[in-house]
């Protein structure tokens, strides 16, 4: 499936008790015909009320904790399966409802944005009128600098911008980024533009994942640090590469998203190697 462009393979685990493992995920986004940013393993509820229990990996087999269109995705394929439109999901950052409208846009209450430094985490404290010192331009001029961090669950650096986004060698700077000793388990890095009180572009280097067309997290890190900031009101459009995600931030303190989320094809999948078979008629098809 995917979410505004953002690669997502929902596998299904339910009535199983083993796991995609990190080898299988490398093994998949190594091989063109299923090349993904994320994959979204649903498994039999661990608690009562909730209808899954939702285990996120990036393409690099690491684990993460929120997958905004991922989980769009996730409700796509169960309301397609039940006939349900709301849903209540379990991951490893907590509890998160959703639910598909009748135009069959989907939003998801992401839960409430974490902006304790040592709950991101990062290293040390943190504020953003600290310049990061990045290893690209001169030192007193950095490209990029003073990037609001907050977290949805995972950790997320948003450098704002006046200009373009495009103009910006995300590619080059989001590996140094996410890898910078500031963030102690990595974090996403985003590129954000406020254009009005109630619009924004952002593109996003993921961790784990790289560049993607969009990352709905990441969408709600940097609205909540606009609204912040007060450059926003608490509706914001926000513009990422694959299209438009709505971020309402409400006064229960709760982020909810809403965006689209399409299918593509589907298959069996061996969770130990990898080893994907796209199911019949769709290779036909295909040929
Ligand atoms: N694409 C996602 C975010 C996926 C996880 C991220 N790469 C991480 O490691 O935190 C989204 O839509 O939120």
């Amino acid at each position: 499936m995917n979410g505004l462009g953002n690669q997502i393979l929902v596998v299904d685990m339910r009535g199983r008790d083993d796991q995609v493992l990190p080898e299988a995920a490398i093994a998949l986004a190594a091989d063109p015909a299923t090349r993904f940013d994320q994959i979204m393993a649903i498994h039999d509820p661990k608690r009562d009320l909730t209808d899954a229990y939702v285990r996120i990996l990036n393409c690099d087999g690491s684990e993460a904790q929120a997958c905004g269109n991922g989980m769009r995705c996730v409700v796509q394929a169960l309301a397609a399966e039940t006939g349900k439109s709301l849903f209540t999901f379990q991951t490893i950052a907590g509890i998160l409802t959703a639910q598909e409208h009748e135009d069959g846009l989907i939003s998801v209450d992401m839960g409430e944005p974490i902006f304790d430094w040592q709950k991101i985490p990062l290293s040390e404290e943190f504020r953003d009128t600290r310049m990061i010192e990045l290893q690209i331009g001169p030192i007193d001029a950095p490209v990029l600098h003073s990037p609001s961090v907050a977290s949805m669950g995972n950790p997320h650096a948003i450098f704002w911008v006046d200009d373009d986004v495009w103009g910006y060698e995300l590619d080059r700077f989001g590996p140094i980024l996410e890898h910078h000793p500031l963030f102690p388990e990595r974090a996403n890095i985003s590129i954000a533009q406020v254009t009005s009180r109630s619009e924004m572009t952002l593109r996003t280097w993921e961790r784990g994942a790289g560049l993607t067309r969009a990352c709905g997290s990441a969408a709600c890190a940097a609205a909540v640090s606009a609204i912040r900031k007060r450059m926003t009101d608490r509706t914001v459009t926000v513009h990422v590469p694959g299209g438009p995600l709505v971020i309402e931030w409400l006064q229960n303190n709760h982020v909810v998203m809403t965006g689209p989320a399409e299918w593509e094809f589907s298959g069996a999948l061996d969770p130990r190697t990898g080893a994907f078979t796209r199911d019949a008629e769709q290779s036909e098809a295909a040929q």
